[in-house]
């Protein structure tokens, strides 16, 4: 079976203490660090910009996982990679050339991913697939934590799972929005291979981290 990898999302953290909160969710065993930039016009939504990826940079060497949903998204890319993102998702609705925004990402020598919202179908990946590191379902909408997981779209990880595995790429396959220990092993059953909990992860304080994330990891 294919491992299964945690990445808390920080959204849940506690905003006035984030550095702290990113040591500690590290030091409990999370493996990327999941970071939901929101632009209040993509998604209803404001969050943190690349100068709170940059501050945060040294709190973690564990890969950052930069989830972009703003747009236009193009002019954003280069200030995310030089604020230390590893990985950098995008929505295939935030901007007029996917294509080419993934050829920006990988050109600035980091993984890409494509986020696909809820009513997003997986054929929107047909062309792009093979250019990819990261395909990022969306089992909420977009734009706050603590929704819940939205049951259809299982069907879509299987069949993106079912197209990795049949063009034999070496692409994960992330799944985000109301993760916990009950829909995880769906998720993974799925074909998930990064799960993002942020209400599930965050839960009671630092002293719960490890014990949130191994009961994440309960189902792998
Ligand atoms: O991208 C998003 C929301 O838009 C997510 O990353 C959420 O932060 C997940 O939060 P939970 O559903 O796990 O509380
Ligand atoms: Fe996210």
């Amino acid at each position: 079976m294919a491992r299964t990898l945690i990445s808390p999302s920080i959204l849940s953290a506690d905003f006035s203490k984030l550095g702290d909160e990113v040591r500690s969710i590290d030091a409990a065993g999370a493996d990327w660090i999941h970071i939901d930039v929101m632009d209040g016009h993509f998604v209803p939504n404001i969050t943190i910009g690349p100068g709170v990826v940059k501050a945060l940079r040294p709190h973690s060497a564990k890969p950052f996982d930069v989830h972009l949903m703003i747009s236009p998204i193009d002019n954003f890319i280069d200030a995310f990679a030089d604020a230390g993102a590893d990985i950098i998702t995008v929505h295939p609705e935030a901007g007029p050339h996917l294509h080419r925004t993934i050829q920006r990402i990988k050109a600035l020598g980091k993984k890409a991913g494509v986020s696909l919202n809820p009513a997003t179908p997986a054929k929107m990946l047909d062309y792009v697939l093979e250019e990819i590191d990261l395909v990022l379902v969306m089992t909420v909408n977009p734009g706050f934590g603590g929704q819940k997981f939205i049951a259809s779209q299982l069907r879509k990880i299987e069949s993106i799972a079912n197209q990795v595995a049949k063009k034999d790429l070496v692409v994960d396959i992330e799944v985000d929005g109301g993760i916990d220990a009950a829909t995880a092993p769906q998720a993974i059953e799925a074909g998930a291979t990064v799960l993002v909990a942020g209400t599930a992860a965050f839960r009671g304080g630092p002293e719960n981290y490890a014990a949130n994330i191994a009961a994440l990891r309960g189902g792998a």
